[in-house]
């Protein structure tokens, strides 16, 4: 398990200034509030509500520009190419489509809603990839139509089915459908076991072993309307640990040079996923990124020396830490409760439970994973002394908590404001209605103007899909 996914020794103490993991537009007014991108979030709680997610634009566009010069750049000096998919998995919206591709990424995709986004946003089709390891007859239809730059194809079976469905769409040897297939290497990295991908005993992709990978390429390449582009590899989330990135690297360029050995066809791309770890709390560190990627095109440098291939195009799917650290959460307290076991004088205090008019349904991080998370009190400065709280939802279910054991100033109260930190990749995207709960919005600001990207549910979206 990662940092992220460890369990806590003691309460996350009170950050009284702001650490690495805010968005780089958070300040601390001089009463001790927060803003973010210049807009006090005491204004932004009285506009848009609570709970709602607020993302900082220009962190958002700074990270996914810093991916494409950090590989461009470290790739550009082994000689290869490098295209950068944002991973819309970890928050997909038409703005934030949008906003990838103008700092010149692509868009990856994993099902027929997220590509319905991307291409309402009118992300180029080219610019477009599809996951998945069920699609549908229709979300291939809708890839294939759309000319999506590649459908990155999960088992043997759907590689047959992706080639009945380009030759229905009437593509042709000359017209064909580029395809990836995703190959699990063996490598098992990231944080909780839920979210690592590339160990055997799991749903996605294709074994390295036994031959089984190379038996994919060869069935895409029997397919004349198929043009096989390459193997892919995603192998977790979460992953601080940059040498696991770099021995996947080297398992799929030697599957690469194996397949041109074997079938005559060197494939000219390779794609090494995403995963890049970030820090939820204090005491982590995010993953280097420019550092990562001068690592790891050493590594396909040398791999493809050894091997005596040339550098394939190269493509990395990041979602998480482009978009992770760009939001923070916004909740408004409702509750606090201190709660003691036991009788009486026999009584044990425990600690206090401080209610926030969220939890589960707009981050299930902490509940599936035991994932960590930094919170502050956001309206005002608060007292010196401190309390030990868990901070929790308003939904029914014990297990609903925000933040499992945390210090907060010790006079937190009701009608106070919490933010919550890095909560922009996988919370909003896995949100439910858990409850009849309404799905919070998300509200982008830059240089002080609030923008709502995604409008918060209202009771109408919930009854509208009642029919009675
Ligand atoms: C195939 C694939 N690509 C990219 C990602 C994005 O991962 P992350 O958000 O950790 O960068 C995932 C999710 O783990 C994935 O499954
Ligand atoms: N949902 C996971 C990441 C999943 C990655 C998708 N393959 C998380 O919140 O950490």
């Amino acid at each position: 398990m990662s940092a992220a996914h460890a369990a806590s020794t003691g309460p996350a103490p009170v950050e009284r200034a702001l650490s690495h993991v805010w968005p780089s537009g958070a300040e601390l007014a001089d009463d001790g509030s927060l803003t973010l991108a210049g807009i006090d979030v005491r204004e932004l709680a009285e506009q848009q509500g609570t709970p709602a997610f607020v993302l900082d634009e220009a962190d958002f566009r700074a990270r996914a520009r810093r991916y494409a010069d950090a590989f461009t750049e470290a790739f550009g000096a082994v000689g290869a190419e490098v295209d950068v998919f944002y991973a819309g998995k970890a928050f997909l919206s038409v703005a934030v489509a949008r906003w990838a591709c103008e700092e010149g990424l692509n868009v990856d995709t994993c099902t027929g809603g997220e590509l319905a986004v991307a291409l309402r946003a009118e992300v180029p089709g080219a610019r477009l990839g599809l996951h998945g390891n069920n699609k549908s007859d229709d979300e291939i239809r809708r890839a294939i139509d759309a000319r999506v730059g590649r459908v990155v194809v999960d088992s043997l079976a759907e590689i047959e089915r992706v080639a009945a469905l380009a030759a229905a769409a009437g593509r042709t040897a000359e017209d064909r459908v580029p395809v990836m297939v995703r190959v699990t290497t063996g490598i098992h990295a990231g944080g909780h076991e839920f979210i690592s991908t590339a160990h055997e005993d799991q749903k996605f992709g294709i074994s390295l072993a036994g031959g089984q990978a190379l038996a994919a390429l060869d069935a895409v390449l029997a397919h004349p309307e198929l043009e096989l582009l390459g193997a892919h590899s995603h192998i977790g989330s979460q992953i601080q640990d940059a040498a696991a990135f770099e021995a996947a690297a080297r398992a799929m360029l030697g599957l690469r040079a194996e397949h041109a050995r074997t079938s005559g066809y060197l494939a000219p791309e390779l794609d090494l996923g995403g995963g890049y770890g970030i820090a939820y709390t204090a005491d982590e560190t995010p993953i280097d990124v420019p550092a990562v990627a001068r690592a790891l095109a050493r590594t396909v440098a040398d791999a493809c020396a050894e091997l005596g291939t040339p550098v394939p195009r190269i493509s990395i799917e990041p979602g998480r830490s482009i978009v992770g650290p760009a939001a923070v959460t916004l909740y408004r307290v409702g509750v606090v409760k201190p709660v003691t076991v036991g009788d009486g004088a026999d009584g044990t205090f425990v600690r206090t439970y401080v209610s926030v008019d969220g939890g589960m349904s707009d981050n299930i991080r902490p509940v599936l994973y035991g994932a960590r998370y930094t919170v502050r009190l956001a309206n005002r400065r608060g007292a010196d002394d401190v309390l030990r709280a868990r901070v929790v939802g308003k939904h029914c279910e014990s297990g609903d908590v925000v933040l499992d054991d945390v210090e907060l100033p010790a006079d937190v109260a009701p009608g106070d404001l919490l933010a919550v930190a890095a909560t922009g990749a996988y919370g909003r995207s896995m949100a439910s209605n858990y409850n009849h709960v309404l799905r919070p919005p998300v509200v982008a600001v830059r240089d002080g103007a609030a923008r709502v990207i995604v409008r918060r549910e209202t009771e109408d979206d919930l009854l509208a899909l009642d029919l009675g």
